[in-house]
């Protein structure tokens, strides 16, 4: 067997260990069902979501604001979300004036009102910058969600809702934060647009595996 076959069946054994037990942890589904009402209600108070993070995490911060603004996968109006992530004259002079843990906490100082909603997107929560983009959010009384790993690291008790998905490595911890950001685009805009959601064979409150091993 070429070397890459293993290393793709012992990545994707490690990928979907790290969601099935997400699949069993009602918890962590309820603290992420929190996070999809938090910024529910931020849009129907006229407020607009701002994603942070760092290295892969910067991505996906990117990636779910290209979903709220563009689409997921259905037609509707535009949704206002902003990753703090992309423009390098802020981030550079940030970075180079104050210092790389402001660099998010500096533009949300700016940029945050009343009905706004921060998501930071953290594997370790230990990361300073998203550390202090909660602690802006606090000053602000704009209410703060992480995903994160790893239980949670230092932001776990500073913010106000906290997904903590399951993973040793941060490349699976990732793996399933990808799962979690297409979920909140595809329930928020459900619930803004009035879509039907297509709950497959998923339809009851019980976890699927227990479902299917009834
Ligand atoms: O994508 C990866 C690893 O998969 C890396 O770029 C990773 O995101 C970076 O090391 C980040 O700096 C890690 O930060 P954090 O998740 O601990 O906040
Ligand atoms: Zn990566």
């Amino acid at each position: 067997m070429h070397q890459a076959s293993k290393i793709i069946c012992r990545n994707l054994e490690r990928s979907i260990s790290a969601k099935q037990q997400l699949l069993e942890d009602t918890q962590m589904q309820q603290e992420f069902s929190k996070a999809v009402d938090l910024i529910l209600q931020s849009y129907q108070s006229g407020g607009r979501l701002y994603l942070a993070g760092n290295g892969g995490s910067a991505a996906d911060a990117q990636h779910l604001a290209a979903e709220f603004v563009c689409r997921l996968s259905k037609d509707r109006a535009s949704i206002p979300a902003e990753a703090l992530t992309t423009d390098s004259s802020i981030l550079t002079a940030i970075g180079n004036d104050y210092g790389y843990d402001v660099v998010f906490s500096r533009q949300l100082e700016g940029k945050l009102t009343a009905n706004d909603v921060f998501l930071g997107i953290t594997t370790s929560g230990n990361s300073p910058n998203i550390v202090k983009a909660v602690e802006a959010c606090k000053e602000k009384q704009v209410p703060s969600i992480i995903f994160t790993g790893h239980g949670g690291g230092e932001v776990r008790s500073l913010c106000d809702v906290c997904v903590i998905a399951p993973g040793e490595l941060t490349s699976q911890i990732q793996e399933v934060h990808l799962v979690l950001e297409h979920t909140l685009c595809e329930c928020v805009e459900a619930a803004l647009f009035n879509f039907k959601l297509d709950l497959g064979s998923s339809t009851s409150d019980q976890p699927l595996s227990l479902k299917r091993a009834a």
